[in-house]
Parts: structure tokens; C-alpha cells; sequence
């Protein structure tokens, strides 16, 4: 067993919200040189939940998504990802790509990282090929159908088309990826890392460039992926009209410091969020209060 994983269950006495979280940041700081990106930062993200990561521009949501999905190394802190069946991992131990497939965290990016020049369906089989590859034995006679590889290549051609039809793209399966429209290529992004069986899905701002259909489509297909897979989803908007409507649980950064973190309806009336939204110096958010009502 690696030092990064255990399997102890949660200690006792640990508070249910604790035990519940799949994923626990604490205190988790991220530095470039003089410039202190993320500080300090602590929250859980609920098994099963919808938790949305929001703040202005430069709040240093990207920093704390890389850091949990094994882009960047913290400079300080823990980030627990626990799996339903008791084994916990300690992301910032782990090589980035193990992440992925060992923790079971996947992401998509803020601008769309598709093989634009694969079909769609090679992008659904690309992305299980580290799967395939254990099930190939890493040897020809596995690749030839010797051993587990060929039942493992059917059940990653059954996945690839099960959620090209959850996406709607059945009929383009064979179409270059960057062929598609820019809405249908950001929802093959996120079937293209469902295909790896998360836990914990990261969506850095998912809905981006979507028109108010192509959005209903996004909340739609991720409230199913939460309803059908069971799996948490940790996101980063700055479309609110989706927080707002999706997310069980919102944390707000600003400056890299959590300034709030409650329920949608809690965040939308905190006088903190609405006068990081607005820009204002500390010393005028009772003026930004009163204006707003709360
Ligand atoms: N690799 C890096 N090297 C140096 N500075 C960085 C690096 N990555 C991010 N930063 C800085 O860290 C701060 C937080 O950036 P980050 O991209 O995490 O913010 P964000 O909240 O995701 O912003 P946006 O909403 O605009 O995407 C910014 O000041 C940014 O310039």
C-alpha cells in the first residue's frame, strides 16, 4: 500500500459532515514566487453534492482545481479525497497521474482539450486506455485477445457509446471531434472524463461560451450524471444563473481566501460575496448592505 493511501475508517467522533465529505482541503496555500495564490484554504466537498468553487477574476479557483487534480504540487496543505468503500487518499502525495486513475478525480479544462483531429468515439476509447493497457498485460498476446483484454476492449466500446448517447452525439460517433459545435464539444469533454469512472468530477467553468439552451443542456446532463453515477461534482462558474439553479453547497474565493462558503441562497444575500463582486474596499460593505438590502 502506498504512504498516500489508508484504509482506516473515519476516526471516531468525527462530525458526519466529515465523514460524509469525498473530498477535505485543509489549509491548503499555493505560492509563485512572492504572489500567494491560493492561502490558507479549507473546505469539504459532500459526497454525491454538487459544490461550486466561484469568485472574480484572478480568485485563484484554476490554482486550487490544479492543485487537487495533481497539476501543481501545494506549497502547503491536505487535500483527502475518501472513496465510498474506505480507502483514502491524500492527493498532494500522489503523482498527477495517479490521480486520475487511482484516486479516481477527473477534470475538464477551461478552454477544451479534445484530440480534435480523433473521432469522437476514439476520444470516448482514449480515455480508458490506461484500463485497456493493464488489461493487455502491457504485452502483444494481450492486445492479440489472450486474457482479459478483449472482454475489457467491449466493455470500453459499451461505455464510449453509452455516454455518447447520454450526450446526444450517437450520430457523430465517426465525425472529428473539432468538427463538432463548440456546446457539443464541451459536453463530450466531460463524457470523455466520465469514461474514467470518477468519484470526483472537477469542472473548470463548464458552461463558458454556452447559449442559455446549450446551458439548460449542461445542468440537465450534470444533474443526471450526479442522479445515475452517484458521483460529487466540484465546479468552477461564473455563470451564477447555473450555480444558482445546480449547486447543493457554494464556497467563494477572493484573492485566493475563502470569504464565504453556505448554501446558494446563503451566498447570494452575503454581504462579503456581493462586495467581492462588486469591487468595493472592506470599509464600505456596510454601505453595500444597505444598498442591497441584506
Ligand atoms: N503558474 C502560475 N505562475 C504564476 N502565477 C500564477 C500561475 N497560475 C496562476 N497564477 C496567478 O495566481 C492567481 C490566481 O489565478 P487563477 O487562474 O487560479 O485564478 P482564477 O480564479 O481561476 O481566475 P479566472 O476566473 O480568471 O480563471 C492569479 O494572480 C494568477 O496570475
Amino acid at each position: 500500500m502506498s504512504a498516500s493511501v489508508t484504509t482506516a475508517p473515519a476516526a471516531a467522533g468525527t462530525a458526519l459532515w466529515e465523514r460524509d465529505a469525498v473530498l477535505a482541503v485543509d489549509h491548503l496555500t499555493m505560492r509563485f514566487g512572492g504572489l500567494v495564490a491560493v492561502n490558507d484554504l479549507s473546505f469539504r466537498a459532500g459526497r454525491g453534492d454538487i459544490t461550486a468553487l466561484i469568485g472574480p477574476n484572478g480568485a485563484g479557483k484554476t490554482t486550487v482545481f490544479n492543485c487537487i487534480t495533481g497539476f501543481y504540487k501545494p506549497t502547503e496543505g491536505m487535500m483527502t479525497l475518501r472513496q465510498e468503500e474506505g480507502a483514502t487518499y491524500l492527493l498532494e502525495r500522489l503523482p498527477g497521474h495517479s490521480v486520475n486513475w487511482k484516486a479516481r478525480v477527473a477534470r475538464t479544462f477551461q478552454n477544451i482539450r479534445l484530440f480534435t483531429g480523433m473521432t469522437v468515439l476514439e476520444n470516448l476509447l482514449v480515455a480508458q486506455h490506461n484500463k485497456l493497457m493493464i488489461a493487455s498485460g502491457f504485452s502483444v498476446l494481450g492486445l492479440l485477445g489472450i486474457g482479459p483484454y478483449r472482454a475489457d476492449e467491449a466493455r470500453a466500446i459499451e461505455k464510449a457509446k453509452y455516454w455518447l448517447d447520454k450526450i446526444g452525439l450517437t450520430d457523430r460517433a465517426d465525425d472529428p471531434a473539432g468538427d463538432l459545435p463548440y456546446g457539443d464539444q464541451r459536453r463530450l469533454e466531460i463524457a470523455r472524463a466520465m469514461c474514467t469512472d470518477p468519484i470526483l468530477l472537477c469542472l473548470d467553468e463548464p458552461a463558458a461560451g454556452l447559449n442559455p439552451r446549450e446551458s439548460n443542456e449542461l445542468n440537465r446532463l450534470l444533474l443526471d450524471i450526479r442522479r445515475d453515477q452517484g458521483t460529487s461534482l466540484l465546479l468552477i462558474e461564473h455563470d451564477m444563473s447555473v450555480v444558482m439553479e445546480i449547486s447543493d453547497h457554494v464556497v467563494v474565493l477572493d484573492y485566493g481566501t475563502k470569504i464565504a462558503d453556505g448554501t446558494p441562497g446563503e451566498i447570494r444575500d452575503d454581504p462579503k460575496v456581493i462586495a467581492a463582486y462588486l469591487g468595493v474596499e472592506d470599509d464600505e460593505v456596510e454601505k453595500v448592505e444597505a444598498e442591497v438590502g441584506v
